[in-house]
């Protein structure tokens, strides 16, 4: 995927709890690779970096140690995000002269703390610059909506840690809200019906898996049980399970129930002008999250607006950055330069 590089190869990262994107000016999407290191404990050696990390989840024997460095969507190891960021940027091959300014989202709960965290992580990968831009933002321009406008738009990015909802118009947020819900709670939520009803224990690869077959919100999901294979927690012992849609669905209801009532509460802080848009402009679903099956259709009959899924809700963020950076300028009310 590594192109040439020069000047005005500047970079626009989505660095997410579960996976990290990377936009390069003038080319799109060049790097998308799960949010994760493997180390050596004794040596503190870097092992591995993203898919190579992945691989190993739920398998790695007792001298790798696999570190997640975001926790729900905000630092929480900041030399191992530094390493993580300056491994993928380095593997994009960069110029070692001209050093890029890069771009990145932060989800709009951030502290000041976390926000340097974050730009120092950029700063220390190797950017000449580091500029930030509000995560929701980011999602609904690349969702292609037009956010600098009166009409309102209303977007959710399901990511994996967290989910971000604001009611934005005239380019800012007007309500918005982070929920410490997504995927992962959907992962655990598998985990922990399948240890109710079955007393089979999973590991959260499996559990993801399973969501992203046959887990649904809402009747509308695909047809077809699957095998799933786990530890009994009796015997210790491996066995197998047949799990249905329904089973599924049943798992994720609370977690989706969650999500529908935090859009409900948005929508009624919002001033009415706005609530009156979403009737034709509806709502918009950004990040992993949105490909649940069923998930638009469910909201859409939950909040009686029309919901729409971007055309690729996992890069809706680094496509969005990805504008930031080809248009510094144009793009300036959006971008926030570190100032160090
Ligand atoms: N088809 C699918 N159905 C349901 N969930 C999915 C699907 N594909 C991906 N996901 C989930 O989407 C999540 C990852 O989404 P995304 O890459 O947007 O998150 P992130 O940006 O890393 O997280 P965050 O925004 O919380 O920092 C994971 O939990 C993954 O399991």
């Amino acid at each position: 995927m590594a192109t040439r590089w020069g000047f005005g190869a500047d970079l626009a990262i989505d660095l997410g709890t579960a996976t990290t994107v990377i936009y390069q000016r003038g080319a799109g999407v060049m790097l998308d690779e799960p949010s994760l290191i493997a180390t050596d404990p004794r040596t503190g050696a870097l092992l591995a970096v993203g898919q190579d990390g992945y691989e190993m989840l739920g398998r790695a024997p007792g001298q790798v140690q696999l570190v997640r460095p975001l926790v729900g969507g905000v630092i929480r190891d900041p030399l191992g995000t530094e390493r993580m960021v300056r491994h993928l940027v380095t593997s994009l091959r960069p110029s070692r002269i001209v050093r890029p300014r890069m771009a990145v989202a932060l989800p709009g709960h951030v502290s000041p703390l976390e926000r340097a965290a974050v730009e120092d992580a950029v700063l220390r990968s190797g950017a000449r610059s580091v500029f930030t831009v509000d995560g929701t933002l980011a999602a609904a321009i690349g969702a292609e909506q037009h956010v600098s406008g009166p009409a309102a738009c209303l977007i959710a990015d399901l990511g994996a840690g967290k989910t971000d909802l604001a009611l934005i118009s005239l380019g800012g947020a007007v309500v918005a809200r982070t929920l410490p819900v997504g995927g992962d709670t959907m992962d655990s939520a598998i985990v922990d019906w399948m240890t109710r009803q079955h007393r089979l224990l999973l590991g959260t690869r499996t559990a993801e898996d399973i969501k992203v077959r046959i887990g649904s919100a809402g009747a509308r999901g695909p047809a077809g049980s699957m095998r799933v294979r786990g530890r009994d927690i009796d015997s210790g012992l491996p066995r197998t399970v047949v799990v249905s849609p329904e089973d599924v669905r049943t798992a994720l209801g609370p977690v989706v129930s969650q999500l529908r009532d935090a859009l409900v509460a948005l929508i009624g802080q919002a001033p009415p002008e706005l609530v009156g848009d979403l009737v034709n402009d509806g709502l918009t679903l950004t990040g992993g999250g949105a490909l649940l099956h069923g998930l638009p259709e469910y909201l859409s009959e939950a909040l009686h607006v029309p919901v729409r899924v971007a055309e690729n809700p996992r890069w809706s963020t680094a496509l969005g950055v990805g504008r930031c950076v080809e248009d510094f300028r144009g793009m300036r009310s959006m971008l926030t330069e570190s100032v160090r």
